[in-house]
């Protein structure tokens, strides 16, 4: 008995006749080559080409024909593609199993317009808060903001996790060369104390101020860092009044951060239709703003508006963010490929692809519909990926002549941010030339062409038929992060859209906190607890508590 019941409006989605049309068009293609679809077609790498916000999309190096991107669209309007965006602009309670708007949107929308939640415009208050932010940024920038002794601050500490440090670091990263270089940022998430002895390594408490990036305020991790940042302060400057000069915090927890003794008048407030993965441009975003300064900020915010503009309104055949989570579609669900591989040929990018692991993978990694009920399909892949070239003297092995099918995405910057010789033509280059690699291959022909003996003709054989899709934008600007930030969110929406689920929730991460909580007692009592784990844990516990006692008689 299936486990469905699902409403008229969105029927079982492996039922659909835009599915199984295309499970029938993946067997009539799946055997063509990407060789033979280039020799067919001489215009092929620009018909198959879009571009939207300063990035040119090329997605001819995939397996498809005009019919499957034709076929992946029917498939996007049955699943309401269309009517679920509208639905998530204007405020709709899309995030259902927690019952709230998503409204990441409504952080870059422009002034004037009116977005309503609960009949409420909440576009006033977000510009009011970006004010605020500016307003702080200079005075700490400027060196009117003064820690508990006088002195100016010089280090800007972001303490928080997930959405609270990644999305923030990923921006510090990017846009370094934007820098004002007036402060030293740096960023504490694990609750692993080398985090904080690292970062705070070399700094002084009385030039230091910590920002505390929680939407929850209740996060085990940030706040036992914030904690031990307080008596890192308190230690050095001692009364508590210090705090006052060395935190502020972004949070939606008012109490909780009065609790932790930050002035109301220092917290930078968040808004529940706004999930942790997709605020890196609200206040989540301060230290973003400090080391880049309001400006450019707004330039970044510019540049999401321009893809939010983009996807709402472009038809689906030119639109970035669709026909990518359409693609990602094809080969997740069509060509049975478990994971997918984004791969910068920028160094400012390094932490791009940790970014998007969470944006991606806590969104779609899901596996029951919107309705509750089992999917019986697979949903997000797993992402994962590096900065090129560097994956190319690692994992690219695998992409080549491994035995998965491992789409990728190039994300390449046509004028480099530090020309130095011939490094970006060389960096550059070698984008191309992975593409073309893994689209075309090397025959059996070719490789005894070149003299190799027939008994390394196997290894040195490159089957080629690798998908790739390229994006291609003049240069890395805070403008362009926005708008490549924006097109991945949008990606993620649509193929979260045609699976069905709510890409806005997580309760995939509430059970390991709750064991953890269960388990902290268990190895900090001084008696020995009585474990009632399975064995495994159990064992573990008992060895883990045995090795510490060792360590702390030695
Ligand atoms: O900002 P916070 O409330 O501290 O949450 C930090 C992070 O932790 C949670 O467990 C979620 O998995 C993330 O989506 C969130 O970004």
């Amino acid at each position: 008995m299936s486990k469905r019941h699902h409403t008229d409006e969105t029927p079982p989605l492996t039922q659909t006749p835009a599915w199984k049309a295309l499970q029938a068009h993946h067997q009539a293609v799946r055997g063509l080559h990407l060789r033979e679809l280039f020799a067919d077609d001489p215009t092929r790498g620009e018909r198959f080409a879009a571009q939207a916000c300063g990035f040119y999309l090329d997605y001819s190096k995939n397996r498809i024909t005009t019919e499957t991107i034709q076929l992946l669209i029917q498939l996007a309007s049955a699943c309401h593609l269309r009517e679920r965006i509208e639905a998530m602009f204007t405020g709709q309670k899309i995030n259902v199993t927690e019952q709230r708007a998503v409204l990441h949107t409504a952080l870059r929308a422009p002034e004037g317009e009116r977005i309503l939640v609960d009949g409420k415009d909440v576009v006033p208050e977000v510009h009011a808060m970006l004010a605020r932010m500016a307003d702080f940024t200079r005075q700490v920038q400027g060196g009117q903001w003064r820690g508990h002794t006088g002195l100016p601050i010089r280090n800007i500490v972001n303490i928080g996790i997930g959405g609270s440090d990644l999305g923030p670091v990923m921006a510090y990263e990017a846009l370094r060369h934007y820098s004002q270089r007036k402060l030293n940022l740096r960023f504490i998430s694990n609750v692993d104390a080398t985090d904080f002895a690292e970062a705070t390594r070399g700094c002084r408490p009385e030039e230091t101020l910590f920002i505390v990036c929680s939407k929850t305020f209740k996060t085990l991790e940030t706040l036992t860092n914030a904690r031990t940042a307080r008596d890192w302060i308190l230690r050095e400057m001692g009364g508590e009044r210090a705090i006052s000069r060395h935190f502020v915090a972004v949070s939606t927890n008012a109490e909780g951060v009065a609790a932790f003794g930050i002035d109301a008048r220092h917290m930078f407030g968040l808004w529940d239709w706004d999930g942790g993965r997709y605020s890196m441009d609200s206040a989540i975003g301060l230290s973003t703003m400090l080391a880049i300064g309001p400006e450019h900020f707004h330039a970044m915010l510019g540049g999401f508006r321009a893809m939010d503009q983009h996807f709402r309104s472009a038809p689906f055949e030119y639109n970035l963010p669709v026909l990518m989570g359409l693609l990602s579609i094809w080969y997740n669900n069509f060509f049975d490929a478990q994971t997918a591989a984004v791969l910068p040929y920028d160094q400012y990018l390094k932490r791009f692809p940790a970014y998007l692991q969470q944006l991606t993978m806590e969104s779609n990694g899901k596996h029951v519909t919107l309705d509750g009920a089992e999917v019986d399909y697979q949903t997000g892949p797993v992402y994962w990926g590096e900065p090129g070239t560097n994956g190319q003297h690692s994992f690219y092995q695998l992409i080549h002549q491994g035995t998965r099918l491992i789409p990728c995405d190039f994300i390449g910057f046509c004028q480099p941010l530090n020309p130095m010789g011939r490094h970006h033509d060389l960096l550059m280059a070698n984008l191309f030339a992975q593409t073309e690699a893994l689209a075309f291959g090397k025959t059996r022909q070719e490789v005894l062409a070149e003299g190799t003996p027939a008994w390394l003709a196997p290894q040195r054989m490159f089957e080629g038929n690798r998908p790739t899709n390229t994006l291609l934008a003049q240069r890395l600007t805070p403008e362009a992060l926005g708008s490549l930030v924006a097109l991945y969110e949008h990606s993620v929406f649509t193929q979260g859209a045609i699976w069905q689920i709510d890409s806005f929730d997580q309760w995939g991460v509430e059970l390991g906190k709750t064991l953890a909580e269960r388990t902290i007692p268990e190895l900090e009592s001084v008696q020995e607890p009585a474990l009632e784990h399975d064995s495994s844990t159990n064992a573990l516990i008992r060895r883990y508590r045995q090795y510490r006692r060792q360590a702390g008689a030695s």
